[in-house]
């Protein structure tokens, strides 16, 4: 595979205090270690270069912390600017995630990823969940989506870094992300060589 050929994965990414982009760069990891390449980029200061990887992506995560039950104003804007791509469905048939954070084991983090997938969904993309299945179902897999979310990635701020389960689910959930990118592109290569 080319290096134009590899698939690329954008995480735009929001973060006040530092767990969402911590989250990010473990989702990277992720991707990076499966053989997909990652751009990962702070919503507050998007380049016209991070505008174009967005717009080349095969898949996009969408990070943010829950706030107030939903997306940050912060994040919501720089969703409400990417829907310029709307009009012309420029994101359709691109595959989407999402990852969000909260202080609270559920502190509404369900309702910030479903505002996300229907963003999503209104840009004509596919929403990628969550696979990873842990204790108590299987207890050799302690901590492994340790918040039973299957809608997208959560993880809960318990102070100033990222628990360790949060980042082993956070690689997990990347390699996720890169296999169904990779499978997509493929698809994608059938249906054109077809
Ligand atoms: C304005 C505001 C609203 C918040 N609302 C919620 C909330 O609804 N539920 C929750 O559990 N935590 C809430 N939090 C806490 C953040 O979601 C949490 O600390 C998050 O992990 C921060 O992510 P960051 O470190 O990437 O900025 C809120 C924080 C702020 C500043």
């Amino acid at each position: 595979m080319t290096q134009a050929d590899t698939p690329l994965i954008c995480l735009p990414w929001f973060s006040e205090t530092g767990h969402v982009q911590s989250l990010a760069q473990e989702i990277a990891a992720g991707v990076d270690a499966s053989g997909a390449r990652t751009v990962t980029m702070d919503v507050t200061d998007l380049s016209p270069a991070d505008w174009q990887a967005l717009d080349a992506a095969s898949l996009i995560a969408f990070g943010c912390p829950t706030y107030m039950g939903s997306t940050p104003a912060r994040y919501s804007l720089f969703l409400e600017e990417a829907a310029s791509a709307w009009p012309d469905l420029r994101w359709q048939d691109k595959l989407a995630a999402g990852f969000v954070s909260a202080i609270h084991p559920s502190g509404d983090k369900l309702s910030a990823l479903s505002r996300l997938s229907i963003y999503a969904a209104q840009m004509g993309m596919i929403w990628v969940g969550q696979t990873a299945i842990g204790a108590p179902v299987y207890p050799d897999r302690q901590g492994l989506n340790a918040d039973g979310s299957w809608l997208g990635l959560m993880a809960t701020d318990s102070g100033e870094t990222l628990r360790p389960e949060d980042a082993q689910t956070a690689r997990h959930f990347g390699t996720r992300l890169a296999q169904m990118a990779a499978r997509w592109e493929r698809g994608s290569v059938n249906i054109r060589a077809n």
